[in-house]
């Protein structure tokens, strides 16, 4: 599980350190931290350090510091050091360290911004370290001249330069993930003693570029993390496996309302979805025409035109590929919510729900959905301020809803009532794509169908009974995202369609969860001396 936290909790934990007298030695940790990936990263390419040019972007503060620290040790490997310092002070000690290894100072109050954009967007690694966790707001001034500038050459440069984030790239909120430009985009991000929530949410997430955590010493004193997200090996250990006498019912039965005569394909896509993604079984209930079709291309599907009360069932998906116009589907969605049971509710069911749910009701909105459902819940947020701030609004929808919300995009978040979040970006943009929401609506029908009663399962990796619903969520995102991509991988890297999501998902379900599997295979091996 890769953890973030707010700039307030990271500096929180820094303080026994700090008050200790190790201000120092965390910062030089640190910089170690980012001077290695810069080595690692060169030496990945097949490029040396020696003769190298590395430019620094200096803030005044300690972020600043991380960076002409990290310079110092890079000039000691033959590197060829510039920074540019955008405040009127720096560092003392690091910028005295960095003067000390042969390091170049250029100030920019009183140069002209643009003469030294051009030399920074000339070296082959530029670290952006002018502002981190004690920013407020963007950079300003000539700082904000000097990194608009790097940017648009950098933008226009073919990529030859390396650019890495110190902790978070200038600009990016610590705490929300907000951008407030100019931000310089980075190649990678290397981030101090833990993650930092705004690197794990867009749009932050799309400046960072990968995420490179460095331990300083101060994990043990991090409280809970407020945003993870699942790893592969939290896959393996969380994805659920039939027991040994499983039958199709005990391994759990999906209930799907969704499609009508005007959008019938959503139906056989989110079935297609649930029954790649590991239930036992599927209960299909919609118009006949839609029920045929389902049949035909979904031959394991029971379908029925019945009530959501006349079927058993663990878990429910109810709303892809349904409108307001479409009322009878939507009574049995607004039925399934009123069973109790749990429930994945997607697109056209959304709007038929009532305020007030429980954390067992799963939404999964995309950005326009999402600030449609704040509205009707009479916030005043519209599209653009949601994608703006993708972990404030879904947390807020959670909170006013008290269910589980799923906000569906290049980072999908994931917020349970409680303020946790998961955030999950496996997948590749290929996945925006029509359909590709309702196969994930029923992956993630089928895993709370599966292991929505499993509390233990989700408790030992401590997730708390009503936050297993945000994490089986998230489950079924990664599922579908690691699918999407696996299916483009096996395009060559080319485009996918949701069936092809779809197919693909077992063959990616058999490979995350190779490690429980072998797990499984050491506990049976105990009969082979029987032999
Ligand atoms: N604590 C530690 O020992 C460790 C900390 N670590 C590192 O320290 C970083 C946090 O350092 P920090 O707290 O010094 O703040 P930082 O992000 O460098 O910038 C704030 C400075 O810039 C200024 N400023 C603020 N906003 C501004 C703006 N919009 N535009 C322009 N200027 C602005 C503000 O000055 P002010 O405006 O308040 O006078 C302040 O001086 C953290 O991200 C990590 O990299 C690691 O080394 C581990 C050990
Ligand atoms: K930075």
């Amino acid at each position: 599980m890769i953890s973030a936290y707010t700039g307030t909790q990271v500096r929180q934990a820094e303080e026994p350190l700090l008050a200790s007298g190790l201000g120092d030695v965390l910062m030089q940790r640190a910089a170690h931290g980012l001077a290695n990936a810069v080595i690692r990263e060169r030496r990945s390419r097949g490029l040396g350090t020696y003769g190298a040019s590395v430019s620094v972007l200096t803030g005044k503060g300690n972020n600043g510091g991380d960076g002409l620290y990290a310079a110092s040790f890079l000039a000691a490997r033959g590197m060829r050091t510039t920074a540019v310092l955008t405040g009127d002070t720096a560092h003392p000690q690091a910028l005295a360290a960095f003067e000390r290894a042969g390091g170049r100072v250029h100030r920019l109050d009183g140069t002209a911004p643009a003469a030294l954009a051009a030399e920074a967007a000339r070296a082959d690694v530029v670290i952006d370290a002018v502002l981190g966790t004690g920013a407020k707001g963007g950079l300003r001034g000539s700082a904000a001249v000097l990194v608009a500038a790097v940017a648009e050459l950098l933008a226009g440069s073919g990529g030859q330069t390396f650019v890495v984030a110190c902790d978070l790239p200038s600009g990016v909120d610590a705490d929300t993930g907000e951008v407030f430009e100019p931000v310089l985009p980075a190649d990678l991000t290397v981030t101090f003693g833990g993650a930092k929530n705004g690197l794990l949410a867009d749009p932050g997430a799309d400046y960072a570029g990968r995420v490179l955590v460095v331990p300083i010493g101060i994990e043990e004193h991090l409280p809970q993390p407020s945003v993870s997200r699942l790893d592969e090996a939290d896959l393996a250990r969380l994805l659920p496996h039939p027991a040994r006498r499983a039958h199709k019912y005990s391994r759990g039965v999906l209930g799907v309302v969704a499609g009508s005569v005007d959008y019938p394909g959503a139906a056989v896509l989110a079935c297609r979805g649930a029954l790649a993604a590991g239930v036992g079984m599927v209960r299909y209930l919609g118009p006949p025409q839609v029920a045929d079709l389902v049949r035909q291309a979904c031959p394991e599907v029971v379908c029925s035109t019945g009530s959501v009360a006349d079927n058993r069932v663990q878990a429910w998906l109810v709303g892809s590929g349904m409108g307001p116009e479409h009322h009878e589907q939507l009574q049995r969605a607004r039925d399934a919510v009123g069973s109790g049971l749990p429930v994945v509710a997607d697109a056209g069911a959304l709007p038929a729900l009532p305020e007030t749910l429980g954390p067992h009701v799963v939404l999964t909105p995309h950005t326009g959905e999402l600030a449609s459902l704040l509205q009707r819940l009479g916030r005043s947020e519209d599209r653009d301020a949601v994608e703006a701030g993708t972990l404030a609004a879904v947390r807020r929808a959670s909170e006013l809803t008290g269910g589980t919300v799923l906000l569906k995009g290049a980072t999908t978040l994931v917020a349970a009532p409680s303020g946790d979040v998961f955030s999950q970006a496996d997948g590749t943009p290929w996945l925006a794509t029509a359909g590709s929401g309702d196969v994930l609506a029923g992956v993630i029908g089928a895993l709370l169908a599966q292991a929505g009663n499993d509390v233990g399962r989700f408790s030992k990796e401590g997730v708390e009974p009503d936050v297993r619903w945000a994490a089986i969520a998230a489950l079924g995102a990664a599922l579908h995202g690691k699918a999407g991509r696996s299916a483009s991988d096996s395009n060559a890297g080319g485009p996918v369609t949701a069936g092809g999501i779809a197919d693909s998902l077992p063959q990616t379900w058999g490979k995350v969860s190779t490690l429980s599997n072998s797990g499984l295979r050491k506990r049976n091996s105990h009969t082979q001396p029987l032999r």
